[in-house]
């Protein structure tokens, strides 16, 4: 990917007109190319440290060459995007390794802790919550550790349906492999075609399919990591026993501050024989969501499972002629979008489809057709492209998630709206969706669009105010009662709003297991632990 863009250059491009019209009614259009390239800073780790490294990798997996090391400088959220526009790179890494397995990366570590130079596990690069931006202050160096070189299927045992992966392999390299087998893992985020297997397992992340497939960290059954205290193997003996606390939680969501996980083994599934997707008309987002929780909580959830609100169903999916009409007030009063998905056998796929949708009927929705369903499913990686196509003409966009009760929905909300349009101010378009249930609640994923204020170079004017309104809603996150975070993680961003979550003990018992694992703290300083 691009350092200042998402995703793979060829599918870049500037705002369709209609959509540059659209845009144009509602935000001042501001053309905000990126800086000029900035000259990358030399490496500042001594030059006897760097042949050390090559001593244990070798030559060719020690790189200092300056694109790569920009290229592996921050992740993909706004913020960092901004950032490298604006030809900020104080973030570099001064060296980029590329470990060939797990006892590579034991190797790194154990001279990182010798000689206290941080370490940053760096997967896919899709970060959005500064996992990716460590503290360089106290250490000699900082090297960036791309695990890029570690995407094999290490193992398959098809009776019971696990199987060992490469932390470095991307989420289309995995299925691949996995298709070869007629097996899938069916974790399908929005960054799913850069992220990697490890990074997945890093952050707890979840996937458009998580009604029917759960989150990453419900699927994975083991991991190895490498720390800086030695070898840890955790889960490889059974699915699940009664063993004292599970430890492998403390890895899962450990966002490379524990150790680095060089294996992840994880429960497949068979390739699906069908899969239909199809939309779902609701007169408002409180009947969808009642709807969504009717599924969850009576063991009726099919495959894939979202709802836009009003607001998001307007701009990002409307249909004119199946949302909206009668008693339409446009953006905010056309009723809501819920796209429905079913993934399976033939006979599984039907039965799911006639049971969700009598339940679905009976709740007040209108069924819609495979049709919304269909260009979902066709467009559901593309949106990150569209970002930079609004960042380009000088508008603030950005994505924030959250989760919570359903009893506590609607105030949270309400809450995180009214906190990102009072920072924002007047014109600002907050859009919401749920695609993450549960028997017992929800996350809420917000889309951000707001003018972009005097843009400076790069458009640094925009990172002041967008920072501002994310403070802003993550004061309303946890005013509310609800979690900073659903599944971006914590890094470096989230990291201030993590203590009011788990408490002054909390933050100690993850201080207490930092110290264990990794002493002279060289894993990712400043990310996770406040
Ligand atoms: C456009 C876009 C869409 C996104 N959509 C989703 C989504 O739908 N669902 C979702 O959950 N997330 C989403 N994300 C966030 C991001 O993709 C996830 O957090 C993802 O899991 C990160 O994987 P990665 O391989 O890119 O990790 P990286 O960004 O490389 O790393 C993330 C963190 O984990 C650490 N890390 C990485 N690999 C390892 C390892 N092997 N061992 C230890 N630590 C490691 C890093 O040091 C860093 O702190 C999205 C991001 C973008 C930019």
């Amino acid at each position: 990917m691009p350092p200042t863009r998402w995703g793979d250059p060829a599918h870049a491009g500037p705002l369709p007109d209609g959509v540059r019209d659209l845009v144009s009614l509602v935000f001042p259009l501001v053309e905000t190319p990126a800086a000029a390239e900035v000259a990358v800073p030399a490496p500042a780790l001594p030059a006897d440290l760097v042949d050390g490294l090559r001593e244990l990798l070798g030559e060719e997996h020690v790189v200092l060459d300056d694109a790569v090391r920009r290229n592996r400088t921050r992740g993909k959220s706004t913020p960092d995007l901004l950032r490298q526009r604006a030809g900020d790179l104080a973030d570099v890494p001064d060296v980029v390794v590329r470990p060939g397995g797990h006892d590579d990366v034991q190797a790194v570590l154990d001279y990182a802790a010798e000689h206290r130079i941080a370490v940053v596990p760096f997967g896919g690069g899709t970060s959005v919550t500064g996992g990716l931006a460590v503290e360089r202050d106290g250490y000699t160096g900082v090297v960036s550790l791309d695990l890029g070189r570690m995407r094999s299927l290490l193992a398959l045992d098809p009776v019971s349906s696990t199987a060992t992966l490469g932390p470095g392999l991307r989420g289309p390299e995995a299925e691949a492999l996995l298709a070869e087998h007629g097996l899938m893992l069916g974790h399908f985020p929005q960054s799913f075609e850069f992220a990697t297997i490890g990074g997945f397992a890093a952050t707890r992340s979840s996937g458009q399919s998580s009604a029917g497939y759960g989150r990453f960290d419900a699927m994975v059954v083991g991991l190895r990591a490498a720390t800086p205290r030695g070898e840890v193997r955790l889960g490889g003996t059974a699915p699940s026993n009664a063993s004292g606390p599970d430890l492998r939680e403390l890895f899962l969501g450990s966002e490379g501050a524990f150790g680095v996980i060089t294996e992840v083994t994880v429960r497949v599934r068979p390739l699906p024989e069908v899969k239909e997707y199809e939309g779902w008309h609701w007169p408002s987002f409180a009947a969808g969501a009642d709807a969504m929780r009717a599924l969850a909580q009576g063991d009726l959830l099919p495959t894939v499972l979202r709802l836009s609100d009003e607001n998001e169903t307007a701009i990002n999916l409307a249909r004119p002629d199946a949302i909206g009409g009668e008693g339409s007030a446009g953006p905010g009063g056309g009723g809501c979008l819920m796209i429905v998905g079913y993934e399976g056998t033939p006979a599984a796929v039907a039965a799911k489809k006639v049971a969700v949708a009598a339940a679905l009927t009976d709740l007040g929705g209108t069924p819609l057709g495979a049709e919304p369903g269909e260009a979902w499913a066709a467009g559901r990686f593309n949106a990150p492209y569209l970002r930079d196509s609004l960042l380009d003409v000088g508008v603030i966009v950005e994505t924030l998630e959250t989760v919570t009760f359903w009893s506590n929905r609607e105030r949270l909300y309400a809450a995180v709206r009214s906190a990102l349009e009072s920072a924002l101010g007047e014109g600002t378009m907050v859009l919401c969706h749920i695609s993450h249930v549960y028997a017992t609640g929800c996350s809420l994923y917000f889309t951000v669009a707001a003018a972009g204020g005097t843009p400076g170079a790069g458009g640094e004017g925009r990172l002041d105010r967008w920072l501002a309104a994310k403070t802003a809603a993550n004061d309303a996150i946890v005013a509310s009662g609800a979690s900073i975070t659903h599944h971006h993680a914590v890094g470096t961003d989230h990291r201030d709003w993590l203590q009011p979550e788990i408490g002054d003990l909390g933050v100690a018992v993850l201080r207490a297991v930092k110290r264990e694992l990794d002493p002279a703290g060289i894993l990712n300083p400043g990310v996770l632990i406040p």
